[in-house]
């Protein structure tokens, strides 16, 4: 079985949930969206250690009870997501595959991330995704549609995403040596002329990202009945 290091990125200051603190330290059943992300990702039978890439002010993370935990490992991150990343992959010891994924995707569910880590069998990583159901627009500044998106073999990038280290490593330093902005993983490894491969997940692994977002979190764990809450 090859290797797997798990970078959380969970540096962000959470600019469009419009809150006092960053979203990954608001509150689902009582315990943080952070928690519940880290708690689901380490009851993985094929996860052991995580590399949470904190804000390099974030003052919150001590103050959880699984701070000090044995199979976390803190990183400082950095100002956009693909810095953080970045700098969790930097950190991790010997990893043949990096499991990337977001604090603020709380939902996530542990069969979706075992079908995704079977991509490791090859050699070609992937990404959880859903196949979008709505009809697709794209419209101008004036919100006015300009053309309907064929959305067939259209799909939602979820995470986690999925891919050997060096790969990844490679793939994100060029985009960041030549200033290519990248939300994704998969982007960068995309730009490099890489394959990847979309693994069905499901709708529910939904990132916290408005206020709205919280109380449909919640009802996803709850569907879930997570024994460690
Ligand atoms: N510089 C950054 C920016 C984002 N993230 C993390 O990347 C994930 C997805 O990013 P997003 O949902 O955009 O989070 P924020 O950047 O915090 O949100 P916003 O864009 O609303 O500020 C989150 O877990 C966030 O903490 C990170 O580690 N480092
Ligand atoms: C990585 C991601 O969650 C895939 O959908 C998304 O790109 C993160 O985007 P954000 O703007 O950093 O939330």
């Amino acid at each position: 079985m090859s290797s797997i290091a798990v970078v959380v990125p969970a540096a962000g200051i959470g600019k469009r949930m419009q809150s006092e603190i960053p979203k990954q330290y608001l509150k689902l059943h009582g315990q943080t969206v952070l928690e519940h992300t880290l708690n689901q990702l380490i009851s993985h039978s094929n996860i052991a250690h995580i590399y949470v890439v904190l804000h390099p002010d974030d003052m919150l993370f001590s103050t959880l009870d699984i701070a000090d935990a044995d199979w976390i490992t803190t990183v400082p991150g950095g100002d956009e997501r693909s810095d953080s990343v970045m700098a969790g992959i930097l950190a991790t010891n010997h990893a043949d595959w990096i499991l990337v994924h977001d604090a603020a995707r709380p939902c996530v569910k542990l069969d979706d991330i075992t079908n995704l880590l079977k991509l490791s069998k090859d050699n070609t990583g992937g990404i959880l995704a859903a196949p979008v159901r709505d009809t697709m627009k794209r419209g101008d500044s004036q919100h006015v549609i300009k053309q309907t998106v064929c959305r067939e073999n259209l799909w939602h990038a979820q995470t986690p995403q999925f891919f050997p280290k060096q790969q990844l490593l490679t793939a994100l330093h060029s985009c960041q040596q030549a200033g290519i902005a990248v939300t994704d993983e998969a982007s960068a490894i995309e730009q490099m002329g890489g394959t990847v491969k979309l693994v069905e997940g499901c709708y529910s692994n939904i990132k916290i990202t408005h206020p709205e977002d919280l109380a449909l979190a919640e009802f996803y764990i709850n569907q879930q009945n997570r024994t460690y809450l």
